[in-house]
């Protein structure tokens, strides 16, 4: 189990590195545009497990929009704090 925080680490890690066998690596370097088709699809998701599909499945979907979220972050220069400040 890992924490937002943590997970925010490692995905400006693996971005720095640029670790070829990452999903992270090559989702961020095709850019906003498809990072952002992403965090929509997963935001459907998350809406149509919360209606229909049980606990369960709505935690692992918001788990991946919190994930393309953050890599949306990265994409846009975005450290936790500029977010933070708005919560
Ligand atoms: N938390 C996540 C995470 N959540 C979602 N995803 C990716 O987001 C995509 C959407 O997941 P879905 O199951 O909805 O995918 P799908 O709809 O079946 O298929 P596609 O959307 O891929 O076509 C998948 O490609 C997943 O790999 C994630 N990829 C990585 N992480 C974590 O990020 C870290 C770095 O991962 P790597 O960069 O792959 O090393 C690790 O801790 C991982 O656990």
């Amino acid at each position: 189990m890992k924490s937002f925080e943590e997970l925010f680490e490692e995905l400006k890690g693996k971005i720095a590195s640029q670790d070829e066998n990452s999903g992270t690596v090559k989702e961020y370097s095709k850019g906003k545009h498809f990072i952002g088709k992403k965090v929509i699809e997963e935001a459907g998701e998350v809406w149509m497990a919360a209606e229909y599909e049980g606990k369960e499945k709505t935690a692992e979907e918001i788990s991946q929009l919190l994930y393309h979220a953050q890599v949306m972050m990265i994409a846009s220069g975005l450290e936790l704090e500029d977010v933070y400040r708005y919560l």
